[in-house]
């Protein structure tokens, strides 16, 4: 158990954009020094704009946030030169080599000479980006220039290291790559990472703890195993060979909803969740249940719940659903 203080300390944070979007509603996070903390939740659920108080980017209405021992609002210079940050979006310069970019941004960090190339050098031979160093920053794939900018928010060797959203974007193998590189960045000493996601295998895979932020708060926080302990029974996933039409969707989750063994049953096109107690003994009722209604089953799954039921259960609606909330909202609304 450490007795060192937090990393990052926020509490309280309400912010209100021009135009009357509450952002933040009372957000509030603790992380430990040297563990990953990932903000988990849906898009415009809060999480950027509370990494930009954070790192010194934006101002709350209310609250307050400490970061490496230094007030966020008080004296951001201290709390700049402390933190690493890995936007959203890239902030290399596309027409620059990569190695210029780390030599530009040590620069900017006052560092100089053989410490200053050293470190660019280690950090491109770490990142797998050495064969890459004199190529423009325009020419690599999206995973290298991932890489290059996680590279950029580390070349001051920053005590907290905040990471938004680094794997959207990357295709599987890239993301997966990623996955690996902050998993080993993590067993670094001291540093402390918070990222934010809307992947929830992102967050389960990588963070120590988590907190789940939906419209601008924390729902609910601890590590995945307590998130997902705190559940009970199992997730029973059937696929079938086709998918029902609307009546006879509504016919099957009513047959297995007459089922004891089972509760909140969805059909989806041609997915049906449910949960059980004791989900390898409901999966022969199940079965027969769905043969009995004529349906074709491809194949069953049991799990314990993922993130994804968590998510359900603290914020009332699903993951998916929340995204496709605030996609529409962003599609329609005013940028
Ligand atoms: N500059 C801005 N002006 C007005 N509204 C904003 C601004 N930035 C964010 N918002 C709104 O504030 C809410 C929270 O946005 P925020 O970007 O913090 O969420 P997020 O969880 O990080 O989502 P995303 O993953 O899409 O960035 C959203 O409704 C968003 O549309």
């Amino acid at each position: 158990m450490t007795t060192a203080a937090p990393a990052v300390e926020a509490g309280g944070l309400t912010k209100t954009y021009a135009g009357g979007v509450k952002a933040l509603d009372g957000m509030g996070v603790t992380v430990a020094a040297g563990t990953v903390f990932g903000l988990l939740g849906p898009n415009g659920a809060g999480k950027s704009t509370t990494v930009k108080i954070l790192t010194t980017l934006a101002r709350p209405d209310a609250g307050t946030a400490r970061v490496a021992g230094h007030d966020a609002l008080r004296h951001p210079d201290r709390v700049r030169r402390a933190i690493g940050v890995v936007a959203q979006k890239s902030g290399a310069d596309p027409v620059a080599t990569g190695r210029e970019n780390l030599l530009l941004q040590g620069r900017l960090h006052g560092m100089r000479g053989t410490a200053l190339t050293a470190r660019a050098d280690e950090l491109l031979a770490r990142f797998d980006l050495a064969a890459a160093a004199k190529r423009q920053v325009r020419t690599y794939s999206g995973g290298m220039q991932r890489r290059l900018d996680v590279a950029l928010g580390l070349m001051h060797r920053p005590q907290v290291l905040f990471l938004d959203e680094p794997t959207t974007g990357l295709d599987p193998e890239a993301r997966t790559a990623m996955w690996q590189e902050i998993s080993r960045l993590a067993g670094d000493e001291g540093l402390t990472i918070l990222l934010t996601t809307h992947y929830l295998e992102e967050a389960d895979r990588l963070a120590e703890r988590i907190a789940i932020v939906d419209r601008g708060r924390v729902v609910t926080e601890g590590s995945p195993d307590e998130l997902k302990g705190e559940l009970r029974g199992d997730a029973v996933h059937v696929e079938l060979r086709d998918a029902p039409d609307e009546v006879d969707a509504r016919l099957l989750a009513t047959a297995l909803g007459e089922f004891a063994a089972v509760r909140e049953v969805a059909v989806d096109g041609r997915r049906i969740a449910a949960r059980a107690d004791d989900g390898p003994a409901a999966v022969p009722h199940v079965l027969a249940v769905l043969e009995q209604q004529g349906a074709t089953v491809a194949s069953v799954t049991v799990a314990r719940p993922s993130l994804d039921d968590v998510y359900l259960r603290y914020a009332g609606r699903r993951f998916a659903d929340a995204e496709e909330a605030a996609g529409a909202k962003s599609a329609g609304g005013a940028a």
